[in-house]
C-alpha cells in the first residue's frame, strides 16, 4: 500500500462502525463550551432572506453581513431535485468501504480528495467527520471510487457547480451592492468570468457520545462566500458576539450563506467572516455540501478602494486566494491577522475568541 494511503488511514477510523467514543475523539469539555445545546431559548438564529424580495433583499443582506456574517436564503432558484441528487451523491460516496474511499485520498499537501478536515492538524483530538474536496473536475477521483460507474457522480457535481456558480454571482452582486460597490469597481467579481470554487462534501456519522465529540471544529472559511447545503439534520452552529454559539436549524430547501475571510478583507473589515462549527448527533447521520467561492486565480484581494479613505485606511495587504489558503494552512485562526496592516475596528471580528481551539 502506498505510504500516503497508510498515512491517511492511520488518522481515518471507520466512524460508522465504532460503538464507543475513542479517547482520540473525546474533546475536553472546555473546548466544547456550551456544546451541544448551546443556544439559550430566547436567542434567534440567523435571518432567513427571500431572494425574490427584490426591494429589501440587498438591505437585509447588508445588515446581516454586519451583525451575523451568515444567513439562510430561500427562493434561490436551485431546484430541490438538484439538492436531493447532490445529497444522494454524497451519501453514495461516504457509504463506500473505507478501502475504496482511500483510493481517492487527498495527498499530504494537496487540496482535492478524501480525508479528514484540512485544519485537523491544529487540534490534538480528531473530529467526528470525514470529507471529500473537489476542485475542478471530479473525474479522476470518481474513476478511482467507481471504476465502472463514475458518470452519474460527475454529472451531478458538474450541474451543482454550474448552478452554484450562478448563485454565487448573484450573491456577490447583492453583498457588494449593499456596500455601494458596482460592476465597475470590481470587474473580476461581477460578470460571466466570475470566480473560482471548490466543493466540500462533509459527512458526520451518528456518534455514540455526541456531547464529547466535535464534528468540525470552529473556523472561518478562507473564501469570499460559502453556500452551504445541509441535510435535514441539525449540527451547524455560528458564533455571535454577545450570544455565543447559536444553532442554524436546517430548513428544507434553504441554503446557508457564510461570509468568508476574503470578503472580510474586501470590505475592509465591515463584513466580518463568521466563526462556525459542526456538532454531531447520537442517532442521525448528517451530510453537508459547501460551495467554497473565491476570486479567480491571480487576482489580488485587498480592501476595495471605495471603502478606504484617510479615516479608514486599508486594514489588510493584498493576497491571492492560493496565497491565503497557504497562510490558512500554516497559521489557521491567525491567518487573517497575519495579513493585517493595522488594528481591527472596535467591536469587529478578529477580536473574536476562537474558543475550542486546541493547538496540538
Ligand atoms: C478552498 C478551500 C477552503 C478550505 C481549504 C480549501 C479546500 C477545503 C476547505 C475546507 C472545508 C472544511 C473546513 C476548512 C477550514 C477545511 O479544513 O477545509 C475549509 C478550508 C478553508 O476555508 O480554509
Ligand atoms: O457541516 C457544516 O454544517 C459546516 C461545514 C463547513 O463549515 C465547511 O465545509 O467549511
Ligand atoms: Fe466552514
Amino acid at each position: 500500500m502506498p505510504s500516503i494511503i497508510s498515512d491517511v488511514h492511520q488518522k481515518q477510523l471507520d466512524l460508522y462502525t465504532i460503538k464507543e467514543l475513542p479517547e482520540s475523539h473525546a474533546w475536553k469539555s472546555s473546548s466544547l463550551d456550551d456544546h451541544p445545546s448551546c443556544d439559550s431559548l430566547n436567542v434567534e438564529s440567523i435571518p432567513v432572506i427571500d431572494l425574490n424580495d427584490e426591494k429589501f433583499a440587498m438591505d437585509k443582506i447588508g445588515h446581516t453581513c454586519k451583525t451575523w456574517g451568515a444567513f439562510q436564503i430561500i427562493n434561490h432558484n436551485i431546484s430541490q431535485r438538484l439538492l436531493n441528487d447532490m445529497e444522494d451523491a454524497g451519501k453514495g460516496l461516504f457509504s463506500l468501504p473505507m478501502q475504496q474511499k482511500l483510493k481517492a485520498a487527498r495527498s499530504p499537501d494537496g487540496i482535492a480528495g478524501y480525508g479528514v478536515a484540512r485544519i485537523s492538524s491544529f487540534f490534538s483530538k480528531h473530529m467526528w467527520s470525514e470529507g471529500f474536496t473537489i476542485v475542478g473536475s471530479p473525474l479522476e477521483h470518481a474513476r478511482q471510487l467507481w471504476p465502472h460507474d463514475y458518470n452519474k457522480f460527475c454529472d451531478v457535481i458538474e450541474e451543482y457547480e454550474n448552478e452554484m456558480e450562478k448563485l454565487a454571482g448573484r450573491l456577490m452582486c447583492l453583498m457588494l451592492g449593499s456596500l455601494g460597490i458596482t460592476k465597475d469597481d470590481v470587474k473580476w467579481a461581477i460578470g460571466p468570468s466570475g470566480g473560482c470554487s471548490a466543493l466540500q462534501l462533509n459527512s458526520y456519522p451518528a456518534c455514540p457520545d455526541p456531547d464529547r465529540a466535535m464534528g468540525l471544529a470552529a473556523h472561518t472559511d478562507s473564501t469570499i462566500l460559502t453556500i452551504l447545503h445541509q441535510n435535514n439534520t441539525s449540527g451547524l452552529q455560528v458564533f455571535k458576539e454577545g450570544n455565543g454559539w447559536v444553532r442554524v436549524p436546517p430548513l428544507c430547501g434553504a441554503l446557508v450563506i457564510n461570509v468568508g475571510d476574503l470578503l472580510h478583507i474586501l470590505s475592509n473589515g465591515l463584513y466580518p467572516s463568521v466563526l462556525h462549527r459542526a456538532v454531531v448527533n447520537r442517532n442521525r447521520h448528517r451530510l453537508s455540501v459547501a460551495y467554497l467561492y473565491g476570486p479567480p486565480s491571480g487576482v489580488k484581494i485587498s480592501p476595495l478602494s471605495k471603502l478606504v479613505d484617510q479615516m479608514n485606511p486599508p486594514m489588510y495587504r493584498p493576497v491571492t486566494w492560493s496565497e491565503y489558503l497557504g497562510t490558512k494552512a500554516k497559521h489557521f485562526d491567525k491567518a487573517l491577522s497575519s495579513v493585517r496592516l493595522c488594528a481591527p475596528r472596535i467591536g469587529f471580528a478578529n477580536s473574536k475568541d476562537q474558543s475550542g481551539v486546541q493547538v496540538g
